[in-house]
């Protein structure tokens, strides 16, 4: 059978047969009227009918001249035929096999077969039939019921989609109708549709380019009557597209998406119960369902691959460490059993700021296990010649040359071969006398001591220093009282000998101490000299006489130039041949000084007429005396490289220290071979030698990752503060935002509550500026005296700076206020929102860090974070509508840390929530994406891009971190 009936119906005159569509209205009457010339008017032909030979051909579902009327015959009737109702009328019965709001849709093959096909097959012999699938191969017809809460807090009524899919023409016609009146229609060329298999779900998608709607005026949504809350005329009138339609073949569900539309309808349209169907020959169908991969959002896939990188640089970085640590832990090693000689040549030192001559060429030298002490008034050059000495880094310009054990090397194997002991005590606060020398031994002595000998090591070195009785006392600080200045000052002179230095120079080893600790440290230097392990170097102010007998040899400056250097014993006799007569029970140590302190003594003694000998000495250049104390004290002990010959010879001569038992001042030397270059400029040890530690990394990061948890545990008030005001300012938070509301107020409230949020946790990370002042100060001694590199130092820090008071305390204030306050219960939105929080905490604290490691004054530091951050704030997106930001200042929003997280959050809670109101009697549901559009101006789409600039954020200040310690906190003196 190739069909089942042949029906005739006849425009608005024939009474309709059984099988003919009926409406409950009257059909129409036939007028009188001037047929509708479409060609002439501007109209044209609605519904996506066709104008040809001024009369409109409409599509199956339309009639009347301009085609907008319902028309309720199936589309296998001649379109001229349907019967068409009157407007605000719906269909009631439809020809057999076909449904829907305007009898299009076919139900079932029967109906399909009911009327002779208007085309033929391409096998000839078939019959059409039915298909129900969203798969469509040459016209569909589908009708739906449209859920839009936010268009029925305006319009109330029913709302419908009627919809025809055209695949050959890659065309969709659609029109929405409240009740029974259509309300617009969209026309959409150049469409593709792909059918799609993805995770087992198939579903047909139409994209489109372009669409161009027309709302029909009057009608409730295009301004009509009566008294309309909104027209929708204009916004509709120019839409433009993007559109797509999808299907899932499994539901009778539908999503209508128009890109213009996205502020009003996040979502789209949800279409229901759809009914769907074309008359098709079997042959036509031809399914193409194409499998496609699950993809992810490029801002997902972006963090994942950075999120993968950092990992795999974690695993390759910590299993090369790892080898390094187990290859260091093998490595055969031995200790310093030697001391080394360093002799100085005509040194000198000029500042660079006012060119002012601090040291004025001073030469001397101290041979190998010997005890040299440098004296002179305050401000003579002391510190100044012993940091030369100690290979520190000086601001001003040095001149001059250091041998070591008699060659020229670079500064770097000097700062390798000295210890040197501050002027000033830089000691960790929290820890313990004990803790802090077995910090400084675990880093310094070498990976393969076993541990025991690492503690037997301190054990022995604080008993040395008479610091037993204070071994598990807390070092202390200004704010929290510890251990006494004298014993500090121990402590630091531990820290160093722990290593046992083939040189010690010491800066002021005595300042603080009472009489008899500072004669039992100078005891034990001596000592240390005298087991031939160590050569001593220190400046020393006022020792008492038999302090002063216990040096070898003594350096004596005045003004930046040198007095006396020589045997510490013939210095009075140095001294009664110039007339200068060391009065009977005076301090010879304080009568050097005196002299020192006065010019006209001074010129005395340098304006004497010096003896043959001494004359040798001057013409021979440098010299030096190392027939001193300790030889005295010390028969038969000679220092490396030097004899016990009376004479004295000259360094140029011997190679290495000489000896002689004249002192000359060398002054009176004139210091020949002296040298204008700078320490560092002689070609043969310019090559500057990387830093040899005598740990691995591993073992440098665990001991600071150590020393980092005491401090943080023990100095609690920062960890305890930062954790306590989380959780009382989330539970403030959640109370006073407690429970929001849908309404305008509760959204006000929602974005209210996550931008103070945002700036408590900003203004919190200030406290980043403090804790690091004080670890940066321990850190620039700490590396300078060779301790460790700046890496573990960074790690450590950010560690237990991010973790434990940003990372922490945001999470903890984000838990307890998110649930009080009545966020999104989507639990991907809450752990969005946490993740944000978190970023932006970290992001903040790392940008005080950076202005803390740059600034030097903390005070500068914190009014430059305190006015960024409060700029940060200004232009966050929440006190300043971004679109209003005047032209010349928009650019600093972008800089802002808290606009994007401000607007992250804001997307990620607010976009998919509904404003449900009620102004004036007049209720309306709007989406929050429409809110966060017009109120704040965010970019919808932006929760990845926002996420991406955060991670940027703190990428690009983590680096500037590393790049400022690592470069710039260096110690210079
Ligand atoms: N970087 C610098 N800038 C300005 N002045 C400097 C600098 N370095 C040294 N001086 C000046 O050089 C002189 C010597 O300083 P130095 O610290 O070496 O003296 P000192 O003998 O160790 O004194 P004290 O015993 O009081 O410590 C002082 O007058 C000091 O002010």
């Amino acid at each position: 059978m190739r069909y089942i009936s042949a029906q005739t119906t006849t425009v608005q005159t024939a009474t309709p047969t059984s099988a003919v569509a009926t409406a409950t209205a009257t059909p129409t009457p036939p007028t009188c009227q001037p047929q509708y010339d479409c060609s002439a008017s501007p109209k044209g032909c609605l519904n996506g009918g066709n104008c040809e030979n001024k009369v409109c051909k409409c599509a199956a579902g339309f009639g009347g001249g301009d085609c907008s009327l319902l028309a309720c015959g199936s589309p296998l009737i001649d379109p001229s035929l349907r019967t068409t109702v009157a407007s605000g009328t719906n269909c009631t019965t439809c020809d057999d096999g076909f449904g829907g709001f305007n009898c299009n849709v076919c139900e079932t093959d029967a109906g399909c077969q009911s009327k002779p096909p208007s085309r033929t097959s391409f096998f000839g012999n078939e019959d059409m039939v039915c298909n129900k699938k969203p798969e469509v191969f040459y016209d569909a017809y589908m009708s739906c019921a449209v859920i839009t809460p936010e268009l029925e807090g305006f319009f109330k009524g029913n709302y419908t989609l009627t919809v025809d899919l055209n695949p050959v023409n890659k065309t969709i016609g659609a029109q929405l109708w409240l009740d029974a009146t259509e309300q617009f229609f969209c026309t959409i060329p150049d469409c593709t549709l792909a059918t799609t298999e993805q995770n087992g779900v198939v579903q047909t998608k139409w994209d489109c380019p372009v669409l161009h709607c027309t709302c029909l005026t009057p009608t409730l949504m295009c301004g009509g009557i009566p008294g309309p809350v909104i027209s929708l005329g204009n916004t509709i009138n120019t839409l433009k597209g993007p559109f797509s339609l999808t299907c899932p073949h499994n539901s009778k569900d539908c999503d209508f998406f128009i890109a213009d539309l996205a502020g009003f309808f996040p979502t789209g349209l949800k279409m229901v119960d759809c009914d769907l169907g074309e008359c098709v020959f079997p042959s036509e169908i031809q399914s193409s369902i194409s499998s496609v991969k699950t993809t992810l959002a490029p801002g997902v896939i972006a963090c994942l691959a950075i999120v993968g990188v950092l990992i795999l640089f974690l695993i390759v970085s910590c299993s090369i460490a790892r080898r390094n640590q187990v290859l260091l832990s093998r490595t055969p090693y031995t200790l310093n059993t030697e001391a080394a000689s360093l002799e100085f040549r005509n040194v000198g030192y000029t500042l660079n700021k006012d060119g002012l001559q601090i040291l004025k060429g001073i030469s001397g030298s101290a041979p190998a296990g010997i005890v040299l002490a440098v004296m002179g008034p305050s401000g003579a050059g002391k510190s100044t010649l012993v940091d030369i000495l100690a290979g520190k880094r000086k601001d001003g310009k040095v001149t001059g040359q250091i041998l070591l054990n008699g060659k020229r090397v670079h500064e770097s194997d000097i700062r390798r071969a000295v210890g040197f002991v501050d002027q000033d005590d830089t000691l960790p606060p929290t820890q313990t006398v004990y803790e802090a020398v077995l910090f400084s031994a675990m880093l310094r002595l070498p990976e393969a001591m076993p541990i025991h000998r690492v503690h037997e090591r301190v054990a022995e070195v604080i008993e040395m220093l008479g610091l037993t009785h204070c071994a598990d006392r807390r070092i202390g600080n200004v704010t929290a009282r510890g251990i006494s200045g004298g014993e500090k000052r121990r402590v630091s002179i531990a820290l160093e000998l722990i290593t046992r230095p083939p040189i010690l120079i010491l800066d002021e080893p005595t300042s603080g101490l009472d009489s008899y600790s500072a004669h039992m440290v100078v005891a034990q230097l001596c000592k240390l000299a005298a087991s031939k392990t160590t050569t001593v170097i220190l400046t020393i102010h006022q020792p008492r006489s038999d302090i002063f007998y216990m040096f070898d040899q003594t350096l004596v400056i005045s003004k930046g130039s040198s007095l006396y250097f020589g045997p510490t014993a013939t210095a009075a006799d140095y001294f009664r041949r110039r007339n200068l007569v060391c009065p009977p029970n005076y301090n010879i140590a304080d009568y050097l000084l005196d002299i020192a302190m006065d010019q006209e003594l001074v010129s005395q003694a340098t304006s004497f007429e010096e003896s043959i000998d001494e004359k040798a000495v001057l013409s021979s250049g440098h010299q030096t005396h190392i027939t001193g104390n300790a030889v005295l004290r010390r028969p038969g002990h000679q220092p490396q490289g030097s004899t016990n010959d009376e004479t004295a010879v000259s360094m140029e001569e011997s190679g290495s220290s000489g000896s002689s038992n004249a002192s000359v001042p060398m002054e009176e030397s004139g210091s020949s071979g002296s040298s204008s270059a700078s320490i560092s400029e002689d070609d043969t040890v310019q090559k500057k030698q990387k830093t040899v530690y005598p740990t691995s990394f591993l073992t440098q990061l665990r001991v600071i990752m150590r020393r980092n948890l005491q401090t943080l545990i023990r100095d609690r008030s920062l960890l305890v503060l930062h954790l306590g005001v989380a959780i009382i300012l989330g539970v403030f938070i959640g109370g006073l935002y407690f429970r929001v509301p849908s309404n305008l107020a509760g959204f006000q409230n929602r974005a209210g509550s996550l931008f103070f949020m945002l700036a408590l946790l900003g203004f919190s990370s200030i406290s980043a500026l403090g804790a690091f002042t004080e670890s940066r100060t321990l850190f620039i001694k700490e590396r300078s005296n060779g301790y460790y590199p700046p890496f573990p130092f960074i790690i450590s820090t950010l560690f237990f700076d991010l973790i434990p008071l940003r990372i922490i305390p945001s999470i903890l204030m984000g838990c307890i206020s998110y649930f009080m306050i009545g966020l999104s219960p989507v639990v991907v939105t809450f752990f969005k929102f946490l993740l944000i929080l978190v970023l932006f905490n970290v992001a903040t604290a790392m940008f005080c860090l950076v202005i803390a490691a740059a600034v030097r004054t903390t005070g500068v530091a914190s009014l430059a974070s305190s006015i960024a951050m409060l700029f940060m704030l200004l232009f966050g997106g929440f006190l300043i509508n971004a679109d209003n930001i005047p032209a010349a200042l928009t650019w600093i929003q972008y800089l802002s840390m808290f606009k994007y997280a401000f607007e992250a959050l804001a997307v990620n809670e607010v976009a998919t929530s509904k404003l449900i109101d009620n102004i004036q009697g007049v209720a309306f549901n709007v989406p929050g994406s429409l809110i966060l559009q017009k109120l704040f101006g965010f970019d919808l789409g932006g929760f990845w891009k926002n996420m991406i600039v955060l991670i940027g954020y703190n990428v690009l200040f983590i680096i500037a971190f590393w790049a400022i310690v690592s470069f710039r906190l260096k110690e210079r003196k």
